[in-house]
């Protein structure tokens, strides 16, 4: 336990990588829409018509499609990738998030829990989750939707279910495609935890997924993201700037995929920093907002309590 959380919070130093693209085969084909001045996360206007797939600049209207494209294409292989992308970090880095969020019915308490997990496909976060009220507050009554917008994730996330004997058409967990952004399904004030992980940096419009989760979320109710983020150590960062040239050559080899990979790499340089999401988290209404980054800044976890 504690070789693990020193792992997720330091981290494995490997000698820089430089491996060149050297695998010919079918490339996905993103049009290019007339270029615009690109919007930032944190700039972007509502009645803008561009948004950002990655590097490229795209309509809004087709980025939703484009992430889909992603994520079906690596659905059944996203635990051998991430296993070896992360050399099996990513594994810690949800534990320490299951376990810093601590959540379930109290044994003193009448009430169950209701959880909601966006873009929670693979149902890492969501199983976890139930798993940890199960054995520490023994809560078997809170309830679990697992949100995705993508049919072929959540089907991922089923299969999981299906094969580990738990969680399979059980009626307290409910697998929902929606889209993050609108949760058009999820009546307001209903959820007691809002947890999305390496999720919303795919969102279209990220403060509008911030803002759902607000709407969504109870009085009292907490909202926890995991996420990649900003690395503070510029070692650390050279790092990665080598680590992260290798991880679509990974893609290749192991999932005939170099483009999704190219896109996670892309989604990760634009994503806001800690200090700006948490600006992001508190504009959307939340109070108490906060974040802890793992593993030298590659993730961090922000919170935020709806009031
Ligand atoms: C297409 O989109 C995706 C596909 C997918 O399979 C997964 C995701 C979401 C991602 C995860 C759940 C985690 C995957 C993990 C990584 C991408 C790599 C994280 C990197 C590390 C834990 C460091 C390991 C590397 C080293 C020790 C070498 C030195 C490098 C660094 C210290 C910095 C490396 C940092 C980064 C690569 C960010 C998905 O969206
Ligand atoms: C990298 S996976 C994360 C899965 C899981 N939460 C985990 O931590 O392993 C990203 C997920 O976000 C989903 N996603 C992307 N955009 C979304 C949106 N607007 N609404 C809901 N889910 C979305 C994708 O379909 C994909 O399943």
């Amino acid at each position: 336990m504690l070789i693990s959380s020193l792992l997720a919070r330091s981290s494995l130093v490997n000698a820089p990588l430089r491996l060149s693209r050297f695998f010919t085969q079918a490339r996905r084909v993103y049009k290019e829409e007339e270029p615009t001045a690109p919007p930032s996360p944190t700039t972007e206007q509502p009645g803008q018509k561009y948004t950002h797939f990655g590097s490229k600049t795209v309509l809004k209207s087709t980025k939703q499609k484009l992430v889909g494209d992603v994520f079906s294409s690596v659905a059944n292989r996203y635990d051998l990738m991430n296993d070896v992308m992360s050399l099996g970090i990513h594994r810690l880095w949800k534990e320490h998030f299951i376990n810093k969020l601590d959540a379930g019915k109290r044994p003193n308490s009448t009430t169950p829990l209701n959880f909601i997990d966006v873009a929670g496909g693979s149902g890492d976060i969501a199983f976890g989750l139930l798993d940890h009220a199960e054995s520490k507050f023994g809560d078997n009554e809170s309830t679990m939707d697992i949100v995705d917008i993508n049919a072929d994730m959540l089907k991922e996330g089923e299969k999981r279910a299906m094969e580990q004997g738990k969680y399979f058409k059980d009626p307290r967990v409910r697998f929902l495609v929606s889209n993050g952004e609108v949760l058009e399904e999820i009546e307001s004030d209903s959820k007691d935890i809002y947890t999305v992980s390496f999720g919303i940096r795919n969102f279209t419009d990220i403060q509008k997924g911030l803002n759902t989760a607000y709407r969504v979320l109870k009085p009292g109710g907490m909202f926890y993201c995991l996420e990649f983020s900003k690395i503070e150590n510029p070692l650390m960062d050279l790092a990665y700037q080598q680590w992260a040239k290798v991880l679509p050559v990974m893609g290749s080899m192991i999932a005939n995929d170099y483009d999704s990979y190219q896109y996670l790499v892309e989604s990760i340089e634009r994503f806001p920093d800690q200090e700006t999401f948490k600006s992001m988290i508190e504009k959307a209404g939340f109070k108490s907002a906060g974040y802890e980054s793992l593993t030298f800044g590659v993730c961090a976890i922000h919170w935020g309590i709806k009031v």
